[in-house]
This record gives C-alpha cells, sequence and structure tokens, in this order.
C-alpha cells in the first residue's frame, strides 16, 4: 500500500492513499502561481509549434535588453548591452562606455548572455514544463527505482525527462566529493545547477539523491522559479531500507566498515513540507510503477505535461 501525503497543491483524492500525513491544500505555491512561474502572461501569444522558430528569428533581428537569471525578475534595462546582474547584492562594474559587468563570487567581470529563444519557446516545442522532480530519502528507500519509473511512464506519454542519478553524478562530474557533510553540501548543490539547467531547457529533470539536509535542499528549490521544485520524499523507515539492502552497505555500515554512512552514524533530515511523500512499506499498492503514478497524476493535474 502506498501512502501519499498531500501537501502545498497536492490534489490527489483517490482512496487507497493513506492520507494521514496530509496537511489541507495551503497554498504555499496554489495551483493559480504555477503557471506564472513559467512564463505564461508574460506576453507571449499561443503560437503554432511553427510559428515559433519564426518569432525567435524575428525577435533574435533587435538587440535584446531584458536580462535574468530568474524567469520571474526581468528587468528592461535602457542603455543597449549595459547588463548587470541581476541579483541586487552583486556589485556591478563601470558602464559609462563599455558593456556592464558583474563580480559573481570568484568570478570577475562576466556579463549575462540573454538569447531570444527562451525557456516558453521551448516548452512550447516540447508541450510540457520545465521542472526539477527532487526525489530524497534514505539509501535504499527505492528513490532510482523511482526515478527510472517515472522516465518510463512519461517516456511513454512522449515528454522528454533526464535522470541526475547522485551515485551516477559520482562517476564523473562530482566524483571528487566524498560523503562529508560539506561535500555532501556541494553534491547537492552541483545536481541544483545542473538540473536547473534542464528545466530550464524546458527537460523534466528527475533528481534523485540522499540529499540529507534540508538547508541544501531547500537552497536548490530557491535557485528555481516557484513551482518550478518538486520535492518527493520516499518516506520509507531506516528498518526496511536495512533489509532491503540492495548493495550490502547498511551491512558494512553497522560492521564499521563504512563510517558517516547516512541513518546509521550520519543524519537524514526529512523534509518539513515536499509537495508529494511517498510511503510505501513493500506491501500491495507501493510499486515501483505506481508510485510513478502518483507523481505523474500530479504532474499531469498541476499542468506540467502541457506547454
Ligand atoms: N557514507 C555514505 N552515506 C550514504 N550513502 C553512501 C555512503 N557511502 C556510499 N554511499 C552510496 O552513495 C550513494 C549516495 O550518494 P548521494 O550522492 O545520493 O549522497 S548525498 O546526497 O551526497 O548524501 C548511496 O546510493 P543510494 O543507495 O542510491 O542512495 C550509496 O550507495
Ligand atoms: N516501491 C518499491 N517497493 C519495493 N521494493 C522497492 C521499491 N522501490 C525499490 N525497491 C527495492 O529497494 C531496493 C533499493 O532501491 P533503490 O531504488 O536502489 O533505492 P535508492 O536509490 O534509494 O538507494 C532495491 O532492491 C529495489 O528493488
Amino acid at each position: 500500500m502506498a501512502g501519499l501525503a498531500q501537501k502545498s497543491f497536492v490534489s490527489l483524492s483517490l482512496p487507497e492513499f493513506d492520507s494521514g500525513h496530509c496537511s489541507p491544500l495551503s497554498g504555499k505555491l496554489g495551483f493559480l502561481k504555477v503557471p506564472a512561474a513559467f512564463g505564461i502572461g508574460r506576453g507571449f501569444e499561443v503560437r503554432s509549434g511553427f510559428q515559433a522558430p519564426i518569432k525567435a528569428m524575428e525577435s533574435s533581428r533587435t538587440p535584446s535588453y531584458v536580462v535574468s537569471n530568474k524567469l520571474d525578475n526581468f528587468h528592461e534595462l535602457d542603455q543597449p548591452g549595459c547588463n548587470p546582474n541581476p541579483d541586487d547584492n552583486v556589485p556591478v562594474n563601470s558602464c559609462k562606455d563599455t558593456l556592464k559587468t558583474s563580480n559573481v563570487g570568484n568570478s570577475t567581470n562576466i556579463l549575462w548572455h540573454k538569447c531570444s529563444v527562451e525557456k516558453v519557446d521551448r516548452q512550447e516545442l516540447l508541450q510540457q514544463k520545465g521542472c526539477v522532480i527532487w526525489i530524497t530519502g534514505l539509501s535504499g528507500s527505492g528513490k532510482s527505482t523511482l526515478a527510472c519509473a517515472l522516465c518510463q511512464g512519461l517516456h511513454a506519454r512522449g515528454k522528454l525527462t533526464y535522470v541526475l542519478d547522485g551515485d551516477n553524478v559520482r562517476h564523473g562530474l562530482n566524483r571528487d566529493l566524498s560523503f562529508k557533510s560539506e561535500d555532501r553540501a556541494e553534491n547537492i548543490r552541483r545536481i541544483g545547477e545542473v538540473a536547473k539547467l534542464f528545466a530550464d531547457a524546458g527537460v523534466i529533470c528527475i533528481a534523485c539523491l540522499i540529499s540529507p539536509y534540508r538547508k541544501d535542499r531547500d537552497a536548490c528549490r530557491d535557485l528555481l522559479p516557484e513551482g518550478a521544485f518538486i520535492e518527493v520524499f520516499m518516506d520509507v523507515p531506516l528498518q526496511i531500507c536495512e533489509a532491503r539492502d540492495p548493495k550490502g552497505l547498511y551491512k558494512l555500515a553497522r560492521a564499521g566498515k563504512i563510517k558517516g554512512f547516512t541513518g546509521i552514524d550520519d543524519p537524514y533530515e526529512p523534509p518539513l513540507n515536499s509537495e508529494i511523500v511517498l510511503q510505501p512499506n513493500d506491501g500491495p499498492g507501493g510499486s515501483p510503477k505506481e508510485l510513478a503514478e502518483i507523481v505523474i497524476s500530479f504532474l499531469d493535474k498541476n499542468g506540467y505535461l502541457q506547454a
């Protein structure tokens, strides 16, 4: 039996879902806010797939002075090419005769370039809304399995997805990171940034990693436009994860052969306000496919599966 705790704007009402953890629809994000977060209502006409590329070419003939690294935070600039970083607290360099550059972190004198083909155009092409589905939970809770089932379910509906699995990303981009808390934080930050790029590409990006710290997950949420970060909590008790132990890692951690293993001698902070809470308990009704359908229903009901 799978349990779905309804948070925010989850609006599934199937009787078989345990809603013991449900809070009433709080309107924290609110369904009506979702389209705005994706750029709808910013004056873009509804166009057919054939018209979209023409519009992009036409607008590319005129210079664009609209810059932002957040879709809901656009700035009109009065000086062509003068391009401050949209973050208010970022120092902006002189802009008298040259392009205005910014300093961000250790990167100095950088300029935000904007392209006339935007997220909204890509979404229209793909007929979906780019977003991040962030699956968090203990090792063995079923994150990777759900991610794969979701990917299959959405692919079958003609939706473009990409999975960023913590284990896999640690084989390449994040191979320099350990499981110390600061390295886990960096792992999550980098995956959050990459997921943001996928979402901006219009892709439904499925990130599945333990991501044990609330602060780090919330920081990833803050990278994205409101409504574009959907947190899915695999609320599976440690005893079940440990009984599954498909890689034998819990056994090694209990034997003291792996130090700092999440849930054993390293913390896991469960989400307080995730969009979806899944509570599969290895019984009937909690198969990966059924769990994936719960998430897909959420996406469908909240408008993510159309442009
Ligand atoms: N110390 C320790 N703690 C937890 N997990 C460990 C550890 N060492 C190795 N592993 C294996 O690494 C996988 C978790 O990687 P993540 O990138 O998802 O972790 S984290 O988000 O940075 O905490 C995790 O994979 P999953 O089982 O898929 O979660 C483990 O197989
Ligand atoms: N919904 C489920 N019901 C029962 N077993 C599951 C479910 N999802 C995954 N599993 C099993 O649990 C184990 C851990 O799954 P996995 O997806 O690797 O978890 P994680 O990525 O969180 O470590 C695997 O043996 C998998 O077959």
